[in-house]
């Protein structure tokens, strides 16, 4: 076959098919590869009339029908796939030639493909996407890392499928070797914790307050047109007003038959362990992967609930100031989460080398991805001023918005602790908030402590130097 396509992907399963199919439409040919001959049929009765899409079973076809120098992506499962699908393609490519994992690979996996790949002059990218089906299909937000000097060639074709916000395209180069798939990381980390800040309101306005779904649905609307206007505000919204199909009449709600365990496929965990790493504090993230992991052991719950039998308290506050106080304890805790998820990605940033651009890190992340938000505007200004700044808080455009929401989130807290509903990721942001803004930490009396028993020193605010104490006799 004559080199004709412009683009290659492996794996056209929901993410690859639907990517594949966008550029198809933005005038690019693409060609699909997959292991199953039904996936090759079905991508190419996808495709929009008079675009170029072929579906192939065979791999060294799909490469020797693609220009040089050959761009082919993969979205196919992390780990072992990934490298299944290099060791299978290696033969067939030349030097120059460009892969890009699209899925949402371990970045450490990626730097040891980068580094594999690299003396056979192949580039290796490592590129997170976002967006969900539906994203991949109409712009989702996509976030490429590996050679500088190879991106030229993505880059037209990534900035034509990508979302765009404000005109601009939600695709930039996000930096060296795994960067890409490291921003990615960091974007789930965030998703996790304001999916837990949500269900911890829901949670207070359902089992606290009384609200119906109906009610919800009307409050997440609201939200949505207003100051929380997000994706997951808007989807959530949605949620509540779906229907159960599965019951006998159809007028339940979906939402009060799905079992309460969380599934995840590691990226928040992910998050949290290279934050212990570098070391950085994302505690809010970091609660929402500890809070996901305690709702998989439902039989221990339920054992609980019976021996501590725990009376959720009626929340009884006046509905418009509840539900006020509500939008605003969200708007903080969501901004806390992105500031924890961007001070990781300055601090890696500096650490890994992996140069990350922070203002094109918020700017790809307004449109096309899960955590787009207006919120993540705010930053702007934050990083228009200092573009490596290490945490957003430390900004006065940042210091003016969660001082005016502030006392809402306190009030919040307060109502959930005598009801007994666990509002741990938001409660978290607001202790790493009280705690970032203390001139004075009582880390003075753990320094103490460790110098007691293990002799590890410490240091004094009034000179210099590294001290022992002996605390006690044979301390
Ligand atoms: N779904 C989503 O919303 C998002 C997913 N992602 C990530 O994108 C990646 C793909 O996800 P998604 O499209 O949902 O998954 P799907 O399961 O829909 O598709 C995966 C595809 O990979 C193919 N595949 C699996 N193993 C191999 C292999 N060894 N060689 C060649 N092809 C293989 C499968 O082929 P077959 O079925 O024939 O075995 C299938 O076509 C994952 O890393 C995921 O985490 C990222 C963002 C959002
Ligand atoms: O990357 C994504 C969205 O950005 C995927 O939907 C991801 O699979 C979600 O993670 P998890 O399954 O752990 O909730």
């Amino acid at each position: 076959m004559e080199a004709q396509f412009d683009f290659g992907m492996i794996g056209i399963g929901v993410m690859g098919s639907n990517l594949l199919l966008n550029m198809a439409d933005k005038g690019y040919a693409a060609i699909g590869f997959d292991l199953k001959q039904e996936r090759a049929d079905k991508l190419e009765a996808s495709a929009t009339k008079g675009t170029t899409v072929k579906g192939t079973t065979n791999v060294e076809e799909m490469v020797r029908a693609l220009k040089k120098p050959r761009k082919i992506m993969m979205l196919v499962p992390a780990g072992k796939p990934v490298d299944d699908v290099i060791n299978n393609l290696l033969p067939h490519l030349e030097k120059d030639d460009i892969v890009i994992d699209g899925g949402n690979s371990y970045y450490k996996d990626t730097q040891k493909r980068v580094d594999y790949l690299q003396p056979k002059g192949i580039h290796f990218f490592g590129m997170g996407v976002s967006g969900g089906e539906a994203g991949a299909r109409f712009g989702p937000s996509m976030m490429p890392g590996g050679d500088k000097e190879a991106y030229q060639y993505l880059k037209p074709i990534l900035e034509a499928i990508a979302a765009k916000a404000d005109g601009k395209p939600c695709v930039a180069y996000m930096g060296n070797g795994p960067a890409g798939h490291y921003v990615k990381m960091t974007h789930n980390g965030i998703e996790y914790a304001m999916m837990q800040l949500i269900s911890e309101a829901y949670d207070l306005m359902k089992r606290g307050a009384g609200y119906t779904n109906d009610d919800l649905h009307t409050i997440f609307l609201k939200w949505n047109a207003d100051s929380l206007q997000s994706f997951l505000i808007e989807i959530t919204a949605e949620v509540f007003r779906t229907l159960d199909t599965e019951t006998e009449d159809g007028t339940d709600y979906l939402v009060d038959h799905i079992l309460d365990k969380a599934g995840s496929k590691g990226t928040g965990k992910w998050t949290s362990q290279d934050a212990m790493d570098l070391p950085v504090s994302i505690p809010t993230i970091d609660m929402a992967v500890a809070l996901r992991d305690l709702s998989v052991y439902k039989n221990q719950r339920v054992e609980a609930s019976k021996l501590y039998q725990p009376e959720i308290g009626k929340i009884n506050s006046p509905s418009a100031e509840l539900i006020q106080d509500l939008e605003d304890a969200l708007y903080f805790t969501f901004l806390i989460a992105y500031a924890q998820g961007l001070s990781l990605l300055a601090k890696a940033s500096v650490d890994y080398k992996f140069d990350i651009p922070l203002p094109d890190v918020v700017q790809i992340w307004k449109g096309g991805c899960i955590i787009r938000s207006s919120l993540l505007y705010q930053f702007d200004k934050a990083f228009a001023a200092n573009a490596t700044l290490e945490n957003v808080l430390l900004h006065p455009t940042i210091a003016e918005i969660l001082k005016s929401k502030e006392a809402a989130l306190r009030r919040i807290i307060s109502l959930t602790i005598n009801a007994r509903i666990p509002v741990a990721a938001m409660s978290s942001a607001l202790a790493y908030f009280d705690a970032y803004c203390s001139e004075r930490l009582p880390t003075n009396l753990i320094q103490a402590q460790r110098d007691f028993f293990g002799a590890h020193t410490y240091q004094r605010i009034d000179k210099e130097g590294v001290f022992h104490t002996e605390w006690h006799e044979g301390g």
